[in-house]
């Protein structure tokens, strides 16, 4: 199979699994895969469309600057620069993005900190493989929301360091880029596993110094 179309697979598959969990409420959320380096060129979710649904075109090709390469009724999605910055400044090969009631919680609990840090967890080990993994902690960092996308990507840029990473946007979800479509997955499976853990013990224990 073509990597075009496995890529197109593996995505319109993890877009259909994350959306059935309603982490894609409201259309919102956002996905894409590379598939060619030099040029740069991406699949991408496209912009207002409830990823629950199948529809004749789920994906758009978009290239290192966000453009549509192939003229088509569809738009990329708002956030495509952060996808397009993310996939010129790393060797990222997905990323993935959604809008959950428990990343948004978290996002501002831990607005102060700029970030939230998981501990004490066995669900870390689907970090291991990364850097991030080799210590029993993960960090990511919160960055505030702004309707300007290049104030947006200006507060994402210290945080796109590696092929793979994760960046809280305050009240505007989690992003996630990896190696490549399971990976990517697996990490965001893996965060929102510790979001939600974390909003639930908050909710009983009340003080968030006590809670790690
Ligand atoms: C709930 S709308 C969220 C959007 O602003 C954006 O962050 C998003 O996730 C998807 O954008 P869209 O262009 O509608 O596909
Ligand atoms: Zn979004």
């Amino acid at each position: 199979m073509n990597l075009f179309l496995s890529k197109w697979k593996q995505l319109v598959s993890v877009k259909r699994e994350l959306s059935m969990r309603d982490w894609c409420l409201g259309a919102s959320g956002s996905m894409s895969a590379k598939i060619a380096e030099d040029p740069l060129l991406f699949l991408i979710t496209t912009e207002g469309t409830d990823k629950r649904k199948r529809c004749e075109e789920e994906f758009t090709i978009v290239n290192e600057c966000g453009e549509k390469v192939f003229e088509s009724d569809v738009k990329p999605p708002v956030d495509t620069v952060i996808h397009s910055t993310i996939y010129r400044e790393t060797d990222a090969m997905c990323i993935l993005h959604v809008h959950t009631v428990d990343n948004n919680v978290i996002s501002e609990v831990y607005r102060d900190e700029e970030e939230v840090v998981f501990y004490n967890n066995e669900m870390l080990h689907v970090f291991s493989e990364s850097q991030r993994g080799e210590n029993d902690s993960v960090s990511i960092p919160i960055v505030e929301n702004d309707s300007d996308f290049s104030k947006l990507v200006e507060r994402y840029l210290p945080h796109i360091q590696d092929g793979i990473g994760a960046v809280l946007v305050r009240n505007r979800g989690l992003t996630v880029w990896g190696p490549d479509v399971i990976e990517t997955k697996k990490w965001l499976e893996g965060l929102e596993f510790l979001m939600s853990y974390r909003v639930k013990l908050l909710m009983i224990q009340g003080e968030k110094s006590s809670v790690v």
